[in-house]
């Protein structure tokens, strides 16, 4: 792993890194802020995942997490959407291909060479994270926007040992059964609807899956809210499945990150609060 990047910013560290992914097969890179108490005692880890469109330098730039992360002494990893390069298949669509990883592993080709998201963020990311940051990986917690959010609520709810606190800003919590999800999952997946179960939150709940509570915040004014990301199922589901669920809707706010960055201190400080 290199670093390439390395900035002081409140009491802790903003690193850009990158590594050779052997899920991808590319070059990945991932920005990486560590609260300087971290030297103390290894510290919680929080991941958070982005939307479509992003990569690892939009929450970095625009998120506003570090005054927070310092002070509740949480390291805070933001992996890119997807892998790129020449080499990579893409799309001219923003909601396909490179920058749209969907977080799963593609089965279909040309994309299942190398869109290998869930295995990189669920496992060899993790990995390298508690190799090479002080880390306390038994305290790490997941987060993440729109297509992040639906990727860091099937992570909780697929691995709550590995993720043990969940939250999202608007999240996509049905992909199936929504036009993002059902075009990246047709086209990442193939056609069998079995297959996408595992990668949609509210088909996860509605099969067993579980995660002991979950924050969610969602903009009244955001464009995608009725056609995307439909918070009402996730709140169907997590009422059917006794699973605790804190919705709040925020009339005004948007999709964008003036709306991640209003509330972003607060879910670092509940992430926090119960990775202790
Ligand atoms: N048509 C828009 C859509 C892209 C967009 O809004 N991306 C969001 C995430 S949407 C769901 O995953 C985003 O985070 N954009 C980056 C940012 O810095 O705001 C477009 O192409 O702009």
């Amino acid at each position: 792993m290199e670093t390439i990047g390395e900035h002081r910013s409140f009491a802790g560290t903003q690193f850009v890194c990158q590594h050779q992914s052997q899920s991808t097969g590319t070059p990945m890179t991932f920005a990486a802020y560590v609260p300087d108490s971290a030297q103390d005692a290894p510290a919680p880890v929080l991941f958070y995942l982005s939307g479509l469109t992003c990569t690892h330098a939009n929450v970095m730039e625009k998120g506003e997490y570090r005054r927070a992360a310092s002070e509740h002494g949480v390291i805070v990893i933001c992996p890119d959407t997807s892998p790129r390069g020449d080499d990579v298949p893409d799309d001219d669509a923003y909601d396909l291909g490179q920058g749209a990883g969907f977080y799963v592993d593609a089965t279909e080709a040309p994309w299942s060479q190398h869109f290998r998201m869930w295995r990189y963020i669920s496992e060899e990311l993790p990995a390298l994270v508690g190799d090479s940051f002080p880390a306390d990986m038994s305290r790490a917690g997941i987060f993440g926007h729109s297509m992040g959010g639906h990727g860091a609520l099937v992570a909780g709810l697929r691995l709550p040992e590995t993720f043990r606190t969940v939250s999202a800003f608007a999240p996509i919590v049905a992909p199936s059964r929504v036009p993002w999800g059902e075009k990246a999952f047709s086209t990442y997946l193939g056609m069998d609807q079995d297959a996408w179960r595992k990668y949609d939150a509210v088909a996860l709940i509605e099969d067993g899956a579980k995660t002991s509570e979950i924050l969610v915040d969602q903009g009244e004014a955001d464009v995608f809210l009725a056609e995307q990301l439909r918070p009402e199922l996730l709140e169907e589901a997590c009422a059917a499945a006794s699973i605790p669920l804190t919705l709040r809707r925020h009339d005004g706010f948007d999709h964008s990150y003036y709306f991640i960055s209003t509330f972003m201190a607060d879910h670092i400080a509940w992430h926090a609060e119960r990775l202790g």
